[in-house]
């Protein structure tokens, strides 16, 4: 039973929290507040039921983008006011977005996004919290259903922002949609930060927010908001089940799964139904690139017709770092552009002077060096097949980008002495075929990295690690 004092609000917040299992007992909470309506309702109702989920700690994080001159600087005052009169302890931190935005050539509401939550998880790791909770509605919900079926997400996509991921994100708020968080602040004579730029239809989300939802509400009904985000809802019980389902379909269908390629039986694949088919080729993209970012239902149609009617040595290229093969009753998935089997032009022009982007051949690769000091202790971003952090100390330039050569020998990571790159290869399991496949980095001394498998153990980095250089490789027309 939730205690007498409640508000209906609260309560509803509550019943929202242990129905959902966002928060187990006794957890350190991290709670990201911007100074917006929502995250302000979100910080006071975690604040309130703090006891009665039984939170050791919650903490508040403030990220300022320093996007908005003197309005960020207000954002951060007004949150640590907030934060000082509840007695929650407030981290800010402050990154310049337009900087990383132009190294990293994102959108600069990616760069924001990528930076804030790259705050956010340092501080998981640094503080041993177990959850952070972000202040998403239910009208945030709506937008990003019809953002992304617009864009052409296919059924799983449907299922919106999740209310708790694997990284421990959290979102309380999911179940409230914005007028409710509007009254439920004005209840509690709560005052919040109005973001200019919110106003604005600059951006899509904004267009929906401010035109395309009062239209719907108008002709539709009020409650389109509501309904959006319960259809997410559903989405995700279909969701569990199919995951459930696949996970059977897979170990009936897939033959071969190593970092840098897949291997699916075609004929077992097209004797499953055509949705499942299309779940299986999801699933085996994701696995193999890590995310299943551009991919959208059209490329798995395209995907499934063309396996259909193609014939052994046939290639599929899909947008970005990604090549399907058929070869015999086979469809291989690699990372690594078929056409680099054969020897390729890049031990003659792979070299590398200096951090910068480069490209040889189908390789796109992007060093940067970074300030040791943005990456606390054992806070590392983590890093996919395709990108590295390497203590930038330790190399010694310049580098160079080629495949295996006989005799070649490394340290790999974590262990105390050398091996052959052929032993490495062998315990991977790694066909003879592919191993001339494999990029390998190295610098002046030796290999520092083998593309998408592991570091050397001499190039890692370590609690001294100064200065740190980040490597990110993509295959072809990837960004
Ligand atoms: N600068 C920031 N610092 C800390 N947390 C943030 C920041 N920006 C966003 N968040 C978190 O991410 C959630 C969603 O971000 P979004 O950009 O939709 O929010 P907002 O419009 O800035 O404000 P709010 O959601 O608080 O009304 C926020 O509710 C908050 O929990």
């Amino acid at each position: 039973m939730p205690p007498p004092n409640l508000s209906n609000f609260q309560k509803r917040a509550l019943d929202y929290i242990r129905q959902e299992k966002l928060i187990e007992t006794g957890s350190h909470l991290l709670i990201a507040v911007s100074g917006g309506p929502d995250s302000v309702a979100l910080l006071h109702i975690l604040h309130v039921l703090q006891q009665v989920l039984n939170l050791t700690r919650l903490t508040a994080l403030h990220f300022d983008h320093r996007l908005r001159g003197k309005e960020s600087e207000g954002d951060r005052a007004f949150v640590e006011k907030l934060a000082a009169n509840l007695r929650v302890p407030l981290v800010c931190r402050s990154e310049d977005v337009l900087a990383y935005q132009r190294q990293h050539a994102l959108s600069l509401e990616m760069a924001a996004r990528e930076l804030r939550h790259r705050f956010f998880y340092d501080l998981q790791v640094r503080l041993d919290a177990q959850r952070i909770a972000l202040g998403h509605t239910a009208n945030d919900q709506a937008e990003e259903i019809l953002l992304r079926l617009f864009r052409g997400t296919g059924p799983s996509g449907m299922v919106g922002m999740l209310p708790k991921t694997d990284r421990g994100i959290i979102r309380p708020l999911l179940f409230a949609t914005r007028q409710e968080i509007m009254a439920y602040l004005s209840e509690q004579g709560l005052s919040f930060r109005d973001d200019s730029s919110n106003q604005e239809p600059f951006c899509q989300r904004n267009v929906l927010r401010l035109e395309v939802f009062p239209i719907l509400e108008r002709h539709f009904h009020s409650q389109v908001i509501s309904t959006l985000a319960r259809h997410a809802g559903l989405v995700r019980d279909e969701e569990d089940y199919w995951e459930r389902h696949l996970e059977e379909c897979w170990a009936s269908v897939c033959v071969e799964e190593a970092p840098l390629r897949i291997a699916l039986r075609i004929s077992s694949l097209l004797s499953l139904h055509h949705a499942v088919q299309k779940r299986i080729l999801r699933l085996a993209i994701s696995k193999i690139r890590g995310n299943l970012q551009g991919i959208y239902s059209i490329h798995l149609e395209n995907l499934v017709q063309w396996v259909r009617q193609s014939s052994s040595g046939k290639i599929f290229e899909f947008p970005g770092a990604l090549w399907a093969v058929h070869k015999g009753d086979s469809l291989l998935f690699s990372t690594i552009p078929p056409l680099f089997s054969q020897p390729a032009p890049l031990s003659l022009s792979a070299h590398i002077p200096r951090p910068g982007l480069y490209a040889f051949g189908p390789f796109h690769l992007n060093l940067s060096l970074q300030d040791r000091g943005s990456f606390p202790d054992q806070a590392m971003p983590p890093t996919s097949p395709h990108s590295v952090r390497l203590d930038a100390d330790k190399v010694k330039w310049p580098l160079t980008l080629r495949t295996w050569q006989p005799g070649d020998r490394f340290q790999p990571m974590g262990l105390a002495g050398s091996k052959k790159l052929q032993d490495f290869f062998m315990d991977k399991k790694i066909p003879r075929e592919q191993r001339k496949e494999i990029p390998l980095l190295c610098d002046r001394e030796k290999i520092c990295w083998i593309a998408g498998y592991r570091l050397d153990d001499r190039v890692k980095v370590t609690e001294q690690t100064q200065s740190v250089l980040a490597i990110e490789m993509r295959v072809n027309s990837e960004t």
